[in-house]
């Protein structure tokens, strides 16, 4: 019998799902703006009760959840239960956005689909091969220990996926290549990855750090936050807000969505403009420090909303990179296609690929594997 899994990827403000029977998608849905003002649906739980009303779940056979914070503790597809369900809860504050809106998902499918095996796929587990040099914050080593403090990045399932077929796109297998991916969607991150291990990304302890996002701040100098809370009299839960979900775009320009940033550029706004560049100038630092580290690049790949679809925005956050083999061809860039591409000129040094990501197929094929596993 073909396997039927309903996939939830439960993010901090949005709810998309996925329903499949093999690897055929038969339902599919997003709902947005949750719990912001003047959305009409106020809750995750609510979100989630009205989609699966509207679903044929009968002959489920496995929920695949996405779960963002794994800790130290999960590393690998995970069938849930209500220990699982304690240990998510308490990572909740590494990752504050968005396990709370994983346990919400969790917790209304196993109140109305009992007896259905539910598995959780974690962001951190692909970046639990990050060398120790990668992971490893240089503060006081007892305190790091004791306090789990440690890069444990995120976007795990997509850049696994993107960097895999990345091997397919450019046509060599993927154990020798060296990539780097950029998934760039209202969370941002990038990843290097080299024979299909993740060496170094620019999430950490939480989803927070890295490259500038639509609402959070990514990297900044942390004494930001002295200065925020001794001479600005911010409380720490203010900083929070800040730097989660009043910064980046947001911050910068006013505007989160990247679209409406450029459309502010093209009219001239100095705000837009400036967010921009800081935006892909990150992206490039990024791209030139993974770059040293690996030594080798054989291929770069943007994926999700922004990466996927923002011409502008990959051509300058790889501009000037001649004298590294990487280069932008701008016509096949601008092309108005949509799948798997390269967009590099033919016998560049460095493939520069386009990959829509596919976490949900991911989700639903790694909760099958788990459940097999037993
Ligand atoms: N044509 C486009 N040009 C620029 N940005 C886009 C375009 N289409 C979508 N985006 C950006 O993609 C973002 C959403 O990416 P997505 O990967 O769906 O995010 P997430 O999964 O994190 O919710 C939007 O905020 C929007 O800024
Ligand atoms: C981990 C993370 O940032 O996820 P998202 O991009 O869905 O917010
Ligand atoms: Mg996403």
């Amino acid at each position: 019998m073909t396997a039927r899994v309903l996939v939830l990827n439960c993010g901090s403000s949005s709810v998309k799902y996925r329903l499949f029977s093999g690897e055929r998608t038969v339902a599919s849905g997003l709902v947005e703006k949750i719990g912001e003002a003047g959305s009409e649906v106020t809750d995750h739980a609510a979100a989630l009760r009205h989609v699966m009303s509207t679903l044929d779940l009968g002959q489920l056979t496995a929920v695949g959840h996405r779960v963002v914070h794994g800790g130290k503790r999960f590393s690998e597809p995970t069938l849930i239960d209500d220990d699982v369900i304690a240990a998510v809860r308490a990572l909740t504050p590494l990752a504050p956005l968005h396990n709370p809106a994983n346990l919400a998902g969790i917790e209304v499918a196993r109140e109305l689909l009992p007896g259905v095996p539910q598995v959780a796929i974690f962001d951190t587990a692909f970046h639990r091969t990050l060398p120790d040099f990668a992971a490893t914050y240089a503060i006081d080593a007892a305190v790091a220990e004791e306090f789990g403090i440690h890069r444990y990045g995120f976007h795990g399932t997509s850049h696994a996926y993107v960097a895999r077929r990345t091997g397919e796109v450019v046509g060599r297998p993927a154990a020798d290549l060296n990539v780097i991916t950029l998934h760039l969607g209202n969370g941002a991150s990038a990843c290097a990855v080299t024979g299909g291990r993740s060496v170094a990304t620019s999430m950490g302890l939480s989803p927070l750090p890295g490259l500038v996002m639509g609402t959070r701040s990514g990297d900044i100098d942390p004494s930001i936050v002295f200065h925020l809370v001794r001479v600005a009299g911010m409380t720490l839960d203010e900083v929070d807000d800040l730097l989660n979900k009043r910064s980046g775009l947001l911050g910068l320009s006013g505007a989160n969505d990247m679209r409406e940033v450029i459309a502010r550029c093209e009219a001239g706004d100095p705000a837009a403009m400036l967010a921009f560049e800081v935006y892909c100038q990150r992206i490039k630092s990024t791209v030139g420090a993974y770059y040293a580290q690996l030594g080798r690049v054989d291929a770069i790949t943007f994926t999700a909303g922004v990466g996927e679809n923002s011409a502008p925005v990959r051509a300058a956050a790889l501009a000037g990179l001649g004298r590294l083999g990487i280069t932008v061809d701008p016509a096949a860039n601008d092309a108005a296609e949509r799948g798997e591409r390269i967009i590099s000129p033919p016998g560049a040094e460095v493939a520069v690929c386009v990959i829509p990501t596919e976490e949900e197929l991911e989700i639903a094929t790694q909760s099958l594997a788990c459940l097999d596993r037993g």
